[in-house]
């Protein structure tokens, strides 16, 4: 980037011949630049007007000590310093006038020469300036282009970033959603599964007790099949048996008869022995006679006669076997019968018994055929269980599959995600890093100009507005423009704040500067305005408004919100806050305990209460003793803290000034920060300053105490603005010691800082003049460019307790 300062050219002008060779270029030109940034910014004209210190005071004690607009008076060094370069056109050719009328001892023609030839280098030099000034205005346009391109860029990536975050955001809850319902449908499917598996379980165990009774009844239904072939087979065998028997018997009958026949024979045959023993005994006696005859006959026939016997008993003992024999067949066949009874009725047993098999084989055949077609339904069940354990499986596996893909979504998704936040995280570097490329390319000092809305008391004629707003492409939101009797003044900051601008709106506007504290920025808001401008409003807000709130406890939300989220990279950090006020260059501590009646002894008695002395270190920091000092934790300990600070100094309003307004607030915040894991260390300062009411005296119209006030206050704003424009200035001395407050701000106005500055305007007519000042007085510091801000890394003092600046 090029800035003006480079593209300038060696300056070469040389003094006339008479004058002194002590004038310093670099002071020409500087004096110019401003002059010609004034110009740009549509203030006042200011061409040829040097700007110099002495001028600026003797300007400043005309205009109330703070406006530091251009000063009608001649320079008072015209004639002892004529060859300087801080002289303009206008005052060479008045000198030379006045050199000509008074006609005194020198020689006028020589010197007019001599001025004519100095006239023509000027005027060279002033073309060479207007070529200057206008390739300044293109570099201008050209980095005020490259800034709204850049900061276009940045809206357009934080925009970006937002939107990305939210559809992440949105995606990642609804697939947490599909994740969720799908797990639950996973869960329902295996708990369906889980059920299917166990009626499978049980079923196939019910089929196996089947299969087990039917395997018995089959054993069961084998063995009364065997037992009905066998009873069958005793059956045939025991018919056979009662056929022989019969057999046997009709033998035993015919033996019998036949025996009964030869029974018959043997007693015909007995009777026919008796009949010839007869007929023997007859012839016996016959014979017996003839017995002696006879008797050997006869003993013959007792011969025969035993012969005859012997055959009887003989045949009576075959009769008796026989008669045995018959008794015995007879026994027997009782026997035989009685075993055909039981063997008839074994058989009707066994036909019975055949009958209830067959009873039982049917009931049995019928158990089996239901059996069966339960075992057939059972096994349709099964089927019909396994093609549902099936199909669960099969949508178990496209759920698993399905979750599967899910879950690579969503980790696909965290891997977006996390890509997005590192981008983010980039995306924030970037955004630091253009937003402190802004700063370093707009200059470390910021001007916001704030216009308050009319109040209830005041009159609101529409037709005597003071204040309008330019609607050109490149002014909008950044210009404004007020009229005084008529006359058109313009400006232009780096944001206009029209009335109906909300806190809120303010603040989104600051946040990243107050950010860049936590960063380890030093950082400086101050809000200048006349009284009732509304720089309290702006910077406390309204008591008791939450959505009113002002910048300070907006700001401590955002320190203290962004702590809490840095914890998760690592950083901790340590806060100590410090309040006070500055009221006729005399410091008060707003928290501390004993204050009030240190005070209140000064006020009564005329005696200076305590003494607060302001002290730097060798390391930057600013020290003021005795001052109170808490380290802070949490918003709501800060807000207490100002409460009490708001209560001390309402004290000190009906102590010592009837406003609040003609002392200056100073609100300090120090941070330290420690990253453990990358061991950076970060110490950052933030500032939010209230100024006091910047009348003046001839407005003012004081008299007494508040003359006495309002001096302090002129003194130190003008202070303010000296050592602001010897910054800009790069002077080898800057006066920071002629104010309280600028002295106790040393470290935070210096080149390293940000600084931002609020010019609260007010919309009322009767206070255009006030109104126009502080636009003058803003819009020169708008212009000026007094460093690069600088990141505090270093680490941590020894005495954390005292107070930093
Ligand atoms: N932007 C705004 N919106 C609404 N009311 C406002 C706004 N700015 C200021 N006011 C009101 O204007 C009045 C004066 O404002 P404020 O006290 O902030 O001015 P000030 O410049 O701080 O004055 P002092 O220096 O006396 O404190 C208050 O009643 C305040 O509420």
């Amino acid at each position: 980037m090029v800035t003006p300062n480079q593209n300038r050219p060696p300056l070469s002008l040389s003094s006339p011949p008479s004058c002194s060779s002590s004038s310093t270029p670099k002071k020409f030109v500087g004096d110019e630049l401003s002059v010609n940034k004034d110009r740009q910014l549509g203030g006042e004209r200011m061409v040829g007007t040097p700007i110099n210190g002495r001028a600026r005071q003797a300007f400043t004690v005309a205009n109330g000590g703070h406006d530091l607009g251009p000063s009608s008076a001649p320079p008072s060094n015209a004639g002892s310093d004529c060859g300087s370069i801080e002289f303009s056109r206008e005052d060479v050719e008045a000198l030379l006038n006045e050199k000509a009328k008074r006609k005194d001892r020198f020689n006028y023609k020589e010197r007019c020469e001599n001025m004519a030839e100095y006239i023509k280098r000027l005027k060279i030099c002033i073309r060479w300036f207007q070529d200057l000034e206008l390739s300044y205005s293109l570099e201008q346009e050209k980095l005020k282009n490259s800034l709204e391109l850049s900061q276009q860029k940045c809206v357009e990536i934080e925009i970006l970033l937002k939107l990305k975050e939210a559809e992440l955001n949105s995606i990642i809850v609804e697939m947490r959603r599909n994740c969720t319902s799908l797990q639950e449908k996973l869960i329902k499917e295996e708990s369906e599964k889980q059920a299917a598996v166990e009626s499978l379980a049980k079923e196939r165990e019910a089929k196996l007790n089947i299969e087990r009774s039917q395997t018995s009844l089959s054993d069961d239904l084998g063995r009364a099949q065997r037992e009905l072939q066998s009873a069958n087979q005793k059956i045939s065998s025991l018919n056979e048996m009662y056929k022989r028997l019969q057999d046997y018997i009709t033998s035993l009958q015919q033996y019998n008869g036949k025996l009964h026949t030869e029974l018959s024979t043997v007693e015909d045959e007995l009777k026919r022995v008796e009949k010839e023993k007869a007929t023997a005994v007859e012839n016996l006696t016959m014979l017996r006679g003839q017995l002696t005859l006879s008797q050997s006959s006869q003993e013959e026939a007792i011969k025969q006669k035993d012969a005859l016997s012997s055959e009887v008993g003989s045949l009576r003992g075959e009769l008796q076997q026989v008669r045995d024999d018959r008794d015995r067949q007879l026994s027997q066949v009782e026997t035989l019968t009685y075993e055909l009874v039981r063997l008839k009725e074994s058989t009707e047993k066994s036909c019975s018994e055949l009958g209830t098999l067959r009873i039982k084989a049917n009931e049995l055949e019928a158990r089996c055929s239901m059996q069966d077609s339960q075992i057939k339904t059972l096994q349709e069940q099964l089927a019909v269980a396994e093609k549902k354990v099936q199909v669960s499986d099969i949508s178990a596996f496209e759920t698993r599959t399905e979750f599967e893909g899910q879950q690579k979504l969503v980790s696909e998704l965290q891997r977006r995600l996390a890509d997005a936040e590192s981008k983010l995280i980039e995306g924030e570097k970037l955004r630091k890093k253009l937003h402190n490329t802004i700063l370093e390319l707009k200059g470390n000092i910021r001007v916001f100009c704030r216009v308050r809305p009319s109040l209830p008391d005041e009159p609101c004629n529409t037709d005597n507005k003071i204040i309008s707003y330019p609607t050109s492409m490149e002014a909008s939101g950044r210009g404004i423009d007020l009229n005084q009797t008529g006359q058109k003044h313009s400006f232009t900051f780096d944001k206009v704040f029209a009335p109906d601008a909300s806190q809120e709106e303010v603040f989104v506007e600051i946040s990243q500067l107050v950010q860049s504290a936590l960063d380890g920025y030093k950082v400086c808001i101050f809000a200048y305005g006349q009284t009732g401008s509304g720089k309290t409003y702006t910077m406390m807000g309204r008591p008791g408004q939450p959505e009113e709130k002002g910048l300070i406890p907006r700001s401590l939300q955002q320190i203290f919100e962004t702590k809490e989220s840095l914890k998760s990279q690592g950083w901790k950090y340590e806060m100590q806050v410090s309040m006070l006020e500055i009221y006729n260059e005399t410091i008060r501590d707003l928290l501390s305990t004993n204050r009030s009646s240190s005070d209140a002894a000064r006020t009564e008695n005329g005696t200076p209460g305590k003494q607060y002395a302001i002290k730097h270190d060798a390391n930057g920091n600013t020290i003021v003793s005795d001052l109170t000092v808490v380290d802070v934790q949490s918003v709501k300990e800060v807000a207490f803290l100002l409460n009490q600070a708001a209560n001390s100094r309402s004290v000190g309003k009906t102590q010592m000034n009837e406003q609040s307004s003609r002392s200056h607030f100073v609100f300090t915040l120090r941070i330290y920060g420690v990253n453990e894991s990358t061991d950076q260390q970060v110490q950052g300062i933030l500032n939010l300053i209230d100024l006091a009411g910047s009348e003046r005296l001839s407005k003012s119209g004081s008299t007494g105490d508040r003359l006495k006030e309002t001096q302090a206050i002129n003194k130190s704003l003008s202070s303010l603005s000296d050592v602001i424009f010897a910054l800009a200035k790069k002077e080898d001395h800057v006066p920071f010691r002629n104010s309280k407050l600028t002295y106790l701000l040393q470290p935070c106005l210096g080149g390293d800082s940000k600084i931002l500055m609020f010019v609260n305007i007010s919309p009322d007519p009767s206070s255009v003049g006030e109104s126009l000042c502080s636009l003058r007085f803003a819009s020169r510091v708008n212009a000026c460019e007094i460093g690069t801000p600088r990141r505090q890394t270093n680490g941590r003092t020894s005495d954390s307790r005292l107070s930093y600046f």
